[in-house]
C-alpha cells in the first residue's frame, strides 16, 4: 500500500450501528477524509459490514491485534486479505510477534491477489500519561516508552507507529521521516478531551511531523460533522502531495 494514497485525515468510526456508520460516512462523502474502522464497529458488524460502509474506499482497520505470535499471525493473515491499508497490533506484544504480523500481512494480502496494508505498531495509549505507566509496571516518561517500542518495531520491519503527537519529535529523531506516524487524541483547541490524556491540535499534529491523524469525536459528535472535518482540513493549511492512483 502506497500509504502517500491515503488521505492525512481519517475518520473512526466508532459505533455497533451499520445505519450510523453508514450515515456518518455518507454526510463525509466527498470530503477528502479515509476512514478507521476500530473494536466496536468490527465487534458488532464484522468484515461484512465494514465493506459495506466504507465502499471501496480505503480504510485503516484498527484492531489492536495482542496475543501470541502465532495467532497474531493467524488474525493478521486473515483480515490482510479484506483489503485494509493500514492494520495494527500491540507493540507490547514484543518482537517476535511483531514480525509474524508483518510476515503475515504479506502472506495474506498475496494469496488473495490484494496490495499489502502497511502494518503499523500501537505504542502507548493516547488514554495514558505519566502517571498511568507506573501502574501497568512500566516506567515513564511516556516519551521514553513510545520511542523504545517505535525502535523495536522498526526493527521487526513494521512501517510505523501510532503514537500521540507529543512524541513525534523524538520519534522523528529515533526512526526517521519515512516511518510512518499515525497520530490519535487530535482536539481542535477547546475542545473536549474526554478519555484521551495527550491531546494536540491537527495544526500542530501535521507541523510536527505526523503522516495521518485519527480524528473521531470531534468530528463524529460535532452538530456538523461534514463542516467539522472541512474545518480540519482547512486547519491544516495546503494539501501534502498526493501519488497518482
Ligand atoms: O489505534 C488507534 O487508533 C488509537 C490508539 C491510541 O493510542 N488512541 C486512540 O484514541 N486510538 C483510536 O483513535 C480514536 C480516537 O477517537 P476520539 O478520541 O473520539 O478522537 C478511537 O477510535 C481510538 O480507538
Amino acid at each position: 500500500m502506497d500509504s502517500a494514497a491515503l488521505p492525512r485525515v481519517l475518520v473512526a468510526v466508532d459505533t455497533p450501528s451499520l445505519e450510523e456508520a453508514g450515515a456518518l460516512v455518507g454526510k463525509l462523502r466527498g470530503v477528502d477524509v479515509g476512514f478507521k474502522i476500530g473494536l466496536e464497529f468490527f465487534s458488532a458488524q464484522g468484515l461484512a459490514g465494514v465493506h459495506r460502509v466504507v465502499g471501496g474506499a480505503p480504510f485503516f482497520l484498527d484492531l489492536k491485534f495482542h496475543d501470541i505470535p502465532n495467532t497474531v499471525a493467524g488474525a493478521v493473515r486473515a483480515v490482510s486479505a479484506s483489503r485494509p491499508a493500514i492494520v495494527n497490533v500491540h507493540a507490547a506484544g514484543g518482537a517476535e510477534m511483531m514480525r509474524a504480523a508483518a510476515a503475515a500481512a504479506r502472506e495474506g494480502a498475496d494469496a488473495a491477489g490484494a496490495p499489502r496494508p502497511l502494518v503499523i505498531a500501537v505504542t502507548v495509549l493516547t488514554s495514558l500519561d505519566d502517571a498511568d505507566l507506573g501502574a501497568v509496571g512500566q516506567q515513564p516518561p511516556v516519551v521514553e516508552q513510545v520511542v523504545r517500542l517505535a525502535r523495536l518495531a522498526q526493527s521487526c520491519g513494521l512501517d510505523g507507529v501510532v503514537c500521540s503527537a507529543k512524541e513525534l519529535p523524538a520519534i522523528r529523531a529515533a526512526c526517521g521521516d519515512s516511518f510512518a506516524t499515525i497520530v490519535p487524541g487530535i482536539r481542535p483547541a477547546g475542545g473536549d478531551v474526554a478519555d484521551q490524556k495527550r491531546v494536540v491540535t491537527p495544526a500542530q499534529a501535521i507541523a510536527d511531523g505526523a503522516s495521518f491523524l485519527v480524528v473521531g469525536r470531534p468530528i463524529t459528535q460535532a452538530s456538523d460533522p461534514r463542516q467539522a472535518a472541512l474545518d480540519i482540513l482547512a486547519s491544516l493549511g495546503a494539501p501534502r502531495a498526493r501519488a497518482p492512483p
